[in-house]
């Protein structure tokens, strides 16, 4: 990051000087308008291009702060520079409004978050229009007084939008480089699976909004004396945020630097084809060069070439070593009271319109031990979890964790307060590498480690579970056995007091579930206590102190793996008929899952 602050710095020295080169005003124009996209563009990505939420209601919150420099600067003879920061706070303020009902809405992700934004530009075009803001004829800014502030006043515009657009840029910067940005990055890829392991996406996509239009409401200050009238007709149109979408899209949303590239790309490309046929030339060619892109390089112009330059860089490695525990578990062992109880279950329900996934489950999970969640397909046994995790809030009882209540907490709450959950379907964050899948755990749950430290830590944890030669794939490039192992090291690297796996062996081969059994007991040996859900009854035999049995949404059963297993309404239970169990066998169809009998005859 300090290399990137050092040349966003010397690059904006640098520009500063250009209005004493003596350029022709018309120049310095056209380098106000690349300015001014760049700001924009840039604006405009901190919040969708991170967080995958595209908005096309940017025009509102660069409408807004026009206005309020208009108002100010014309009704109340504010300095126009005075009204810069209220342009800011005003469209900031609205977009905190927006945000805090439409994310507080789970439905309201993707296209509709789009769709909203669009309306809100709207609603907002016709209020200014229909109230004294406006009025209807616009806002004549004639008369408002330019800051001195290079040498003539097209210096000045350029100095003002090269300031904007540096700001703008920084924020961009810092922001990629925060927990905010990484936060972001992981609810673009999967924002449920970000909450849970730990990131406060409300706050999060509400924060990185407010930043973002407070930005866009400062370009719009500016904007707003450089047109000097002010209409609602050219402000808020449809093609400002369609511009700065395909430009933050052409240069890359995934990194800060992109919206500059095709911000700069895109402005420079029109002018170069301005007036008469050439501007419809110009702006089929732009169209052309958008289409190309989008099709071969879908991560945009910079994202291209910076993959490009780190595959022939070769990337960097800092494997820990192969099997070795990392040094947190030790912590969380050395902190613990082996068999106390951590987390009550009590008469927790969960239904799903008119399904009852749990019908009143009480259950107790001990400190130091693996308990075996087990039963048919459809028991309710992955519904624990996720209410357990904070995945899905429980209709009625509650849960209590190391003391406190956590049922009706959000998941990040939960995940930072020590419990880590796998997916029985992985669901790594797709763009990011194996590495940072698992640093972000590591960042945002219970360990709270910065960036740095968590890097370090998830190095141990990828040399852990055998992931080191694969730090830097993406988890597409996984096999199905590195992708479930991916998920193993994403939950550990959080320190979680409690580890969820929801049937982390399925879908393995017999050696590598093998290899899975020698590393939760290497896990369960450091003292972690761990919730396994599971059909692989070899597994469960060989891993589990206790096991919890559901059925229907309710626990049939509990206590050691050998008498539970070899209860008769158990073995109903997942075979569908009352048959025979001895000792190691078991003879009968199996009704829900014909292993589970091919295991339990082997357990
Ligand atoms: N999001 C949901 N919406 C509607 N129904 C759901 C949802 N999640 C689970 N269910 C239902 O709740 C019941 C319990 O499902 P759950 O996934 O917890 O079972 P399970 O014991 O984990 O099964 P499996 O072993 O197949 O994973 C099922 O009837 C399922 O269809």
């Amino acid at each position: 990051m300090r290399r990137s602050l050092l040349l966003i710095l010397a690059v904006g020295a640098g520009l500063a000087a250009v209005p004493w080169l003596g350029l022709p005003a018309f120049y310095e124009s056209i380098l106000y308008l690349v300015l001014h996209w760049i700001a924009l563009a840039t604006s405009w990505n901190l919040l969708s291009g991170y967080s995958g939420y595209f908005s096309f209601g940017h025009g509102a919150f660069f409408g807004i702060g026009m206005y309020t420099t208009a108002t100010l600067a014309t009704r109340f003879d504010i300095p126009f520079l005075w009204t810069l920061p209220a342009a800011a706070v005003a469209a900031a303020l609205f977009a905190a409004i927006l945000g805090a009902v439409a994310f507080r809405v789970q439905a309201v992700r993707a296209e509709l978050f789009s769709l909203l934004t669009l309306a809100a530009t709207f609603v907002v075009a016709t209020i200014i229009l229909n109230t004294p803001i406006d009025g209807g004829p616009g806002v004549y800014m004639n008369a408002v007084a330019v800051p001195q502030m290079g040498p003539t006043a097209a210096g000045t515009f350029y100095l003002l939008a090269l300031g904007v657009a540096m700001l703008t840029v920084l924020a961009a910067l810092v922001v990629y480089h925060s927990r905010l940005g990484t936060g972001l990055f992981a609810i673009h890829d999967d924002e449920d699976v970000a909450e849970v392991m730990g990131v406060p996406t409300y706050r999060y996509k509400l924060g990185a909004f407010a930043l973002s239009c407070a930005l866009a409401g400062v370009v719009g200050g500016v904007h707003a004396l450089f047109v000097s009238y002010v209409t609602t007709g050219d402000t808020f149109t449809i093609a400002m945020p369609l511009t700065v979408v395909l430009m933050s899209v052409l240069g890359g949303t995934r990194h800060w630097a992109g919206p500059i590239v095709g911000a700069t790309a895109i402005t420079l490309l029109l002018f170069a084809f301005t007036g008469g046929d050439s501007a419809i030339l110009g702006k089929g060619l732009t169209g052309l060069v958008l289409i190309v892109v989008i099709l071969f390089m879908p991560q945009g112009l910079l994202g291209q070439a910076l993959t490009w330059w780190s595959a022939q860089r070769g990337a960097s490695r800092r494997p820990g070593v192969p099997g070795q525990v990392p040094a947190a578990i030790e912590e969380t062992k050395a902190a613990a009271i082996p068999g106390e109880v951590l987390l009550r279950a009590r008469d927790v329900r969960k239904s799903f319109k008119g399904v009852h996934a749990l019908r009143g489950v009480s259950l107790e999970v001990r400190r130091g031990e693996i308990l075996g969640l087990l039963g048919p397909n459809g028991s309710g046994k992955s519904t624990f979890i996720n209410v357990a995790s904070g995945h899905y809030a429980v209709t009625a009882g509650h849960i209590d964790f190391a003391g406190q209540r956590i049922s009706g907490l959000p998941a990040h709450r939960i995940a930072q307060g020590g419990i880590a959950r796998t997916y029985q379907i992985p669901r790594p964050f797709a763009h990011l590498t194996v590495l940072e899948n698992v640093a972000l755990p590591a960042m945002f749950g219970a360990a709270a480690l910065d960036r740095r430290t968590a890097q370090a830590e998830a190095w141990q944890w990828l040399a852990f579970t055998g992931l080191t030669e694969r730090a830097h794939a993406l988890p597409a490039d996984l096999n199905l056995h590195q992708r479930k192992f991916l998920e193993f090291a994403r939950a550990l690297a959080s320190r979680p007091q409690v580890l969820m796996l929801d049937e982390v062996l399925s879908g393995l081969t017999p050696s590598e579930i093998d290899e899975a059994v020698a590393l939760i007991r290497r896990i369960r040996d450091q003292g972690a206590t761990i919730v396994f859900v599971e059909h692989v009854m070899r597994a469960v035999m060989a891993l589990c102190d206790r096991i919890v049995v559901f059925n229907r949404g309710e626990v049939l059963a509990e206590g050691a793996p050998q008498d539970v297993m070899q209860r008769p309404e158990v073995v109903s239970a997942y075979l569908g008929q009352t048959i025979e169990v001895r000792e190691t066998a078991v003879v009968g169809d199996a009704m829900f899952k014909p292993n589970v009998a091919k295991e339990l005859a082997h357990a």
